[in-house]
């Protein structure tokens, strides 16, 4: 039996149907990210499970014991927000060993872990400072130390590295990403930007309109998204229409042969691993280049051909222009399968 279950939770505001028979099961010390657009309920699913909202139906278990009757604080379960919420009168070390002055530890252990926990999170020397002395990035380091304080069962963050500068950003990332290696806590960290739960996440469940649409794999839902919402999510290079011909899809921008279910009627490819030819080749088809842009290491083509536009990415080559005429070719081992 999973640690963390979530079933069948369902939660509605003011008769709006905001998240519908959520299933989603965590194995202790696993690692989620919870993604979808903004609006898609993923803060609410997070508010459930720290108790601070109610599920309207559904259960919730921990360690297989029924969380929806616990109070908030009995759950042992911590959710850090996008602002850190110092207590601003209280220097770092205190605001660290809040929890733990509240249950009444003794002062020597919590002084001991309020060390310990100063140097996981890198603020070493920081101790005696105030809230407001600190960047952004240490104070969330600092509610993080917080949160590991009582040293909860299960560790919510709701997109606490979304208000810092992308170079913080990254650093507490690989903190965040090395507390995890280090203390197995299981974890659920809520994002909208799918590099983020690719650079945390063994594995992301995908929230769009208060439904999970796909929950597997980090990188496989990168590489494979299993449907075409989560397709359109992650982006790829193109969704390709067509019909199953015994083995073979049949297309108007191809015909490919793979394992494909015999009612398959969408493909997809990622954008990287569609080939631009300057001149026609085999298994090739004819675009245009609408628009281009620049991603770093990456240059990113629109290209229209007779039935549908498409996005290509190649690696630095030489810089192609704006109305020139390319041929594309859809290698066949990148060609996945989409459900409707
Ligand atoms: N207390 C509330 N009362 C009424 N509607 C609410 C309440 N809390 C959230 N909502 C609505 O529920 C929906 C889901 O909100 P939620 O905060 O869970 O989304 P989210 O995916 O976390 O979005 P974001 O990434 O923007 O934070 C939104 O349409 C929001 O307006």
């Amino acid at each position: 039996m999973s640690y963390l279950q979530l079933d069948q939770l369902t939660k509605s505001y003011a008769q709006q149907t905001i998240l519908q028979n959520i299933n989603l099961n965590l194995n202790q010390g696993e690692f989620l990210a919870l993604l979808g657009p903004s609006g898609s309920g993923k803060s609410t699913i997070l508010k459930l499970l720290a108790g601070i909202e109610a599920a309207d139906a559904g259960e919730m278990r921990l360690a297989e014991r029924l969380l929806n009757p616990v109070p908030a604080h009995q759950r042992e379960i911590v959710l850090l927000f996008q602002q850190p919420y110092l207590f601003p009168f209280l220097s770092v070390a205190e605001n660290i060993g809040f929890g733990l002055k509240a249950r009444k530890e003794p002062k020597k252990l919590i002084q001991q872990k309020v060390a310990e926990l100063l140097e996981l999170v890198e603020l070493g020397g920081m101790q005696q400072r105030k809230p407001q002395q600190l960047s952004g990035g240490q104070q969330q380091r600092v509610a993080l130390a917080r949160a590991l304080a009582v040293q909860p069962k299960v560790l919510l963050l709701d997109e606490p590295l979304s208000s810092l500068d992308p170079e913080i950003r990254v650093n507490l990332q690989g903190v965040i990403a090395r507390l995890h290696r280090e203390l197995h806590m299981t974890t659920i960290i809520v994002t909208h930007d799918l590099s983020e739960a690719l650079a945390l996440a063994q594995r992301t469940a995908l929230l769009i309109n208060g439904e999970i649409i796909a929950d597997l794999n980090s990188i496989e839902l990168f590489e494979r998204p299993p449907n075409r919402a989560a397709a359109q999510f992650v982006g790829v290079g193109a969704i390709i229409v067509g019909h199953m011909q015994g083995p073979t899809f049949c297309s108007s921008l191809g015909q490919f042969n793979g394992n494909f279910a015999p009612n398959t009627r969408h493909v997809a490819i990622r954008p990287e691993h569609i080939q631009i030819n300057d001149q026609p080749q085999p298994q090739t088809i004819a675009a245009q280049i609408i628009e281009r842009r620049y991603l770093g290491e990456r240059w990113e083509y629109r290209l229209q051909t007779n039935e549908q536009i498409v996005v290509a990415r190649e690696t630095v080559q030489a810089i192609r222009e704006i109305g020139q005429t390319v041929y594309l070719h859809f290698p066949q081992q990148s060609i996945f399968a989409l459900n409707d």
